[in-house]
């Protein structure tokens, strides 16, 4: 699981300056480790439009071994067979969705460690952490909770498979894996650089160095 969270790539159409099938298939080149469709926020596809569209996102990701993930959607996710889906503390209870999907992998939002041990219970596969940063991706984030509380949760859950979200770039991504974290989850750091294969190679670099690094 740690190994997957490394380069997490999050997207929706509403993120895409182009096609998002070219978006993904950019940012499958260029190493992501992950996939999460999440499809929201204004004008974001719906019904048909949004199942037509996963499932094309589904088989690039298919056709390169990587996992996808649906953002908020169980039934979507059911429908697709999936490989997992990711709820938020709003959302579907964790608990519930596990019933539902069975060993299909699930993600849990949290802000802080209250929320992080919440999800453990639920037997989360992993929880994601944010924002971390001001994030322009989600017009309802919370307050940034910043780099503390990476370390803070990282302290008291040694093990926890935990990828942070919110705002993390090229300039930031190395000390929030330095801060505990097993990876990063972007959108508009891959979905907005001028050259997605070459940005999305240079943010798995740097993961994965400073991984290395320990
Ligand atoms: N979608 C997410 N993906 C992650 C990831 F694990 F990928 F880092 N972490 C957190 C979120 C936020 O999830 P949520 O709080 O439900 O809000 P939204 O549904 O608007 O994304
Ligand atoms: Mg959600």
């Amino acid at each position: 699981m740690k190994q997957k969270l490394s380069l997490y790539f999050v997207m929706g159409s509403v993120d895409c300056m182009k096609d998002p099938l070219a978006v993904l298939d950019e940012a499958i080149e260029g190493g992501i480790t992950m996939f999460q469709f999440r499809e929201k926020g204004k004008g974001a596809l719906t019904g048909v439009a949004k199942y037509r569209l996963a499932e094309k996102l589904f088989e690039r990701c298919l056709a390169h071994n990587i996992p996808f993930i649906v953002n908020d959607d169980v039934d979507l996710a059911l429908a697709l067979q999936a490989d997992g889906i990711h709820v938020g503390q709003e959302d579907e209870a964790a608990e519930r969705v596990r019933d539902r999907i069975g060993n299909k992998y699930l993600g849990v939002s949290v802000h802080n460690l209250t929320e992080v041990k919440k999800a453990l219970a639920a037997h989360a596969d992993y929880v994601g952490l944010g924002p971390i940063f001001p994030t322009v991706s989600k017009d309802d984030a919370k307050q940034a909770c910043g780099l503390t509380m990476i370390e803070h949760i990282r302290a008291h859950e040694k093990h926890v498979p935990l990828v942070a979200i919110g705002g993390i770039t090229e300039q930031t991504a190395e000390q929030v894996i330095k801060a505990g974290a097993d990876g990063i989850a972007v959108i508009s750091a891959i979905c907005r650089a001028e050259h997605i294969c070459e940005q999305t190679k240079r943010l798995y670099e740097i993961v994965m160095r400073t991984k290395q690094e320990g």
